[in-house]
């Protein structure tokens, strides 16, 4: 596998998730494999979770590690092309990403929508520019449109707790005070599209997913009506994708925090999220940690995903 953004560069999911599960038993059987390999992970956007468990992951490979944030150290960098760089950003990013490329193996890319122009969110302007300009392998720490490591960790989170061979999983937004990214609920959706789950989407009107992320999901309106019987509940929030609404907060209606009411019209369902959560805005205390909730086994599976996108990537450079 030269580059990972979504689940269509994994190639067979079945596969790819066997393998997973082979190094989740042990994860240090591969330790050989990164030697002498350098993995960059470049953030433009603050982390935890993929900060820490890809770090790791690449540690369990034998790779070294370096990290960049960099709107902190780094120069501040100009993204068009075309500018005249009299202003406060000192670099281009088209000098920026070859000399990256120069002291690494790998490159992990954490991009942000930004929400000024649809157009460059939704053709991954910034992450494809890693791709054609790093001359290095690259993969996606969450770009504008997917975070397919959280999704990955996500279905294999699903495999191991789910009591049925089709589980019902419902991913309902809920409210946040800020505007968020659709990529972490376009990636779940494109992942959960790709098995053979029974997969249900619900949100308030207007905060419609990309069609092409929904694919063949029943949307319903009504949350409560979405949860019944219920396997998995994903929360998330997210802005509004359409126009002329794109990347706005136009709800914050509380009545759809997830609640242990809520959690009652299930199957006495998982609660997932991929944290960071915004407590009794997202979800309530109780539900976040009821025995019901495994965002914490959900959180520490971003270590298994990705070591398993790594050891793909190594795989590829032999
Ligand atoms: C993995 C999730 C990253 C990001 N989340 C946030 O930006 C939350 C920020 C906040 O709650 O202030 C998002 O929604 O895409
Ligand atoms: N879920 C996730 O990607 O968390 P961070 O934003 O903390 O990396």
């Amino acid at each position: 596998m030269r580059n990972f953004t979504c689940v269509q560069d994994l190639g067979d999911l079945q596969q790819a998730l066997k393998e997973a599960f082979e190094i989740k038993k042990d994860r240090f059987q591969f330790s050989e494999l990164g030697k002498n390999k350098t993995l960059l992970m470049v953030f433009f956007n603050s982390s935890l979770r993929t900060r820490l468990s890809t770090q790791k992951a690449a540690m369990n490979l034998g790779m070294n590690t370096i990290v960049l944030d960099v709107n902190q150290g780094a120069w501040k960098l100009e993204t068009e092309r075309g500018v005249i760089m009299d202003g406060d950003k000192s670099e281009h990013l088209l000098e920026a990403i070859p000399v990256m490329g120069c002291y690494c193996d790998v490159i992990g890319v954490r991009s942000f929508a930004r929400f000024e122009n649809k157009a460059d969110d939704y053709n991954e302007k910034i992450l494809n520019q890693f791709i054609q300009y790093s001359g290095r392998p690259v993969f996606s720490m969450e770009a504008a449109t997917r975070h397919p490591l959280q999704s990955f960790a996500d279905l294999i989170t699903i495999e191991e707790y789910k009591k049925t061979a089709r589980p019902k999983v419902v991913m309902t937004w809920a409210p946040h005070p800020k505007a968020l990214p659709q990529a972490v609920p376009n990636s779940f959706a494109e992942w959960m599209n790709a098995t053979d789950y029974e997969f249900v989407i619900t949100h308030p009107e207007g905060y419609e997913l990309d069609p092409k992320f929904v694919g063949h999901a029943k949307v319903e309106y009504d949350q409560k009506k979405a949860l019944e019987g219920a396997d998995f509940v994903y929360a998330k929030n997210w802005a509004a994708y359409q126009d002329p609404n794109y990347g706005k907060v136009i709800n914050m209606d509380r009545s759809w925090t997830v609640d242990t009411e809520k959690m009652a019209l299930t199957n006495n369902a998982y609660f997932m999220h991929c944290l960071p959560v915004r407590r009794n805005m997202i979800v309530t205390d109780d539900v976040i940690e009821s025995p019901q909730s495994i965002v914490i086994p959900e959180a520490a599976n971003r270590e298994i995903s990705a070591q398993t996108v790594l050891k793909k990537i190594l795989e590829g450079l032999k």
